[in-house]
């Protein structure tokens, strides 16, 4: 439960400002999160670590000598956007290129792609890393589809000690894939977490009982057990890890491991030595060399009463990254040699990204600028009607997500509006107006929906453009490429239980509506009727991709977050064109 909160939309953006205010010997708000006081050193690859709010220290207390020269600081549970983590990037970044490294979820995978793809068309070399340790996320054979926890800090260490050798960029993304390929995490828990303002948990544990395999962002975890104590809870950790060895590795015998073993929240310090006294000796009899181990919460999951257990197997290239020196607000490791004045250095810009003053507006016929009147009236339909079910799209998400559903739309969709009424307010065309819209919804909610629905209203802008008062036909074959351009970046098809479920039958319907002759406003109802339907069904799938995926059984009944949220959206938007004026082609 958090207790000392104002307004929890702004809570991320808020600890933000007050983190970077009270770590200034390390940190320098920068948009879209924070990177190092000292700068860069010149010619040195800059390790740009990012996620959502939620788990600090990570992602903002790693940034310092010896770690990461950046972090991109997303909403609570949702990933930064592709312009945050660009920005950060670009502030942090010093001539030796980029490695972006992130924990494996859709929203970070989606976002940090697209900014390595920005900053690549910049000419800044750039490479990316999902870590994937937590081995309760998926089987051994589907290892590039798990979850990144605790064991980010290793995967950041090993990068960021690399980093500091001056290694080129290539060098330092193979050893990070390498100290990834060799770390895998376990967790229980003993009880969900709260967000900020939310009345009650994301999950609750039965009294008595604890959750196995449980990941940071409330999500439940894959079963349940008895509450043990806390010698059968060290070797319930232990030999789980034991079970599954890296490629290459026969035995735990002989082999050395760096060893974390993370508070998720709510677990006090003590408790975990408790637990860490047993952990250590089991590791001892089974013949592991301990090395450096760390015992506190390193990547948690607001107040989550949980631990888990992190073992990166090191080898002779490993062993020194992970035994460097490091100097950050929160991980500090043997004497870093000081680079420049503490406390010093460049000003802060400010952490959000929001803040660059609105480009031109591009001229506009005045047939667009009729049509974006009511294409703004629809953002301000889609806008109130995310903040009408916000809270119900956060318990759909909640079953087996992580609850932040409602948050990301409301904000997204908020920011959509503003931007587009802001665009209007200076004569945008319906094309411009789109795009703004497209773009402040993406920078702003961050997280998988940002990115999709960034996607969805920009190939509909970009069909509009700001000449021509837009045909039915126009209208649907943007549609039709909202749905191409969602399926190419999220790389879900129909049946995976995504928004995509809702968007295809939609843009399908009402492509062939507008193809026998209807007027726009006609054949909208019908596709709408038919992406609620298809939301609805999306209760009985079983999801193949995101955040629900781990916990596939437990959301079959409910329908998927996303598809409710596309179907609401679609509907809204029907009543506003049956109010806009209607012209005879459409
Ligand atoms: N690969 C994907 N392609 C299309 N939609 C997806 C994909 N992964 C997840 N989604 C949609 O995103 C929704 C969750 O959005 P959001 O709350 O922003 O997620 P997160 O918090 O996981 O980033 C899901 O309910 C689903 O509809
Ligand atoms: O919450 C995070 C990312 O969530 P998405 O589902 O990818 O938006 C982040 O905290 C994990 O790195």
């Amino acid at each position: 439960m958090t207790h000392l909160v104002n307004d929890p939309a702004a809570f991320a953006d808020e600890a933000l400002a007050g983190f970077a205010a009270a770590h200034r010997r390390w940190v320098r708000a920068v948009p879209g999160g924070v990177v190092r006081r000292v700068p860069t050193a010149p010619g040195h690859v800059a390790v740009v670590i990012g996620g959502g709010s939620g788990h600090y220290p990570a992602f903002s207390g790693l940034v310092g000598p010896g770690l990461a020269h950046g972090a991109a600081v997303g909403n609570v549970f949702a990933s930064p956007s592709a312009r945050q983590i660009r920005d950060v990037a670009r502030a942090a970044e010093a001539g030796g290129g980029v490695l972006l490294t992130f924990g494996n979820y859709a929203g970070d995978v989606l976002h940090f792609g697209q900014a390595a793809e920005r900053l690549s068309a910049e000419g800044i070399p750039v490479a990316t890393l999902a870590v994937t340790d937590d081995i309760s996320s998926a089987a051994t054979a589907e290892r590039d589809k798990r979850r990144g926890v605790a064991g980010d800090l290793a995967v950041f260490k090993a990068a960021g000690a690399a980093a500091e050798q001056g290694l080129p960029l290539a060098e330092v993304t193979r050893l990070a894939q390498l100290a990834n390929a060799r770390t895998r995490s376990f967790g229980i828990a003993f009880s969900g977490c709260t967000l900020p303002g939310a009345g009650r948990a994301l999950f609750e544990v039965p009294a008595g009982r604890m959750a196995v395999g449980l990941g940071i962002h409330g999500e439940p975890g894959m079963g349940e057990r008895p509450v043990p104590s806390a010698d059968e809870a060290a070797a319930l950790l232990v030999e789980t890890l034991l079970g599954e060895l890296p490629d290459g590795l026969d035995t735990p015998r002989g082999q050395r491991a760096g060893v974390i073993l993370n508070g998720l929240g709510a677990v006090k310090y003590e408790e975990l030595f408790v637990v860490y006294r047993t952990v250590a000796r089991l590791l001892a009899e089974a013949g592991v060399e301990i090395v450096d181990p760390e015992v506190g919460e390193l990547v948690t999951s607001f107040d989550m009463a949980g631990v888990s257990l992190t073992l990166c197997w090191l080898d002779d290239e490993l062993a020194p990254l992970w035994t460097a020196p490091a100097d950050t607000p929160a991980f500090r490791k043997g004497g870093v040699p000081e680079r420049g004045a503490s406390g010093t250095g460049p000003e802060d810009t400010g952490p959000l990204s929001d803040e660059t003053p609105a480009a031109a507006v591009p001229q506009a016929s005045d047939a667009s600028r009729a049509t974006a009147v009511t294409v703004l009236a629809a953002l301000r339909a889609v806008r109130d009607t995310m903040a009408a079910h916000a809270d119900e799209l956060g318990d759909i998400d909640a079953v087996a997500g992580d609850g932040d559903h409602g948050i990301g739309m409301r904000r997204g969709s908020a920011a959509a509006y503003e931007a587009a009424a802001e665009a209007a307010g200076r004569g945008a065309g319906a094309g411009t107006l789109l795009g703004r819209a497209a773009d402040a919804w993406a920078d702003r909610a961050g997280g998988t929906s940002g990115a999709l629905w960034g996607v969805i209203l920009h190939a509909i802008g970009a069909e509009l453009d700001d000449t021509e008062r837009p045909t039915a036909p126009v209208v649907a074959a943007g549609v039709a490429a909202a749905a191409t351009g969602v399926r190419r970046l999220g790389k879900a098809e129909v049946g995976d239980r995504t928004m995509v479920d809702a968007l295809v039958p939609f843009a399908d319907v009402l492509g062939e509506g507008v193809a026998a002759g209807r007027r726009l406003a006609d054949a909208w109802g019908p596709a709408a009727t038919a992406a609620e339907a298809a939301a609805k069904a999306t209760a009985h799938l079983l999801p193949r991709l995101g955040r629900a995926r781990p916990h596939a059984e437990k959301s079959l009944g409910t329908p998927d977050a996303g598809a409710h949220s596309l179907a609401l959206i679609v509907r809204a938007v029907q009543h506003t064109l049956a109010d806009a004026p209607q012209h005879k082609e459409g």
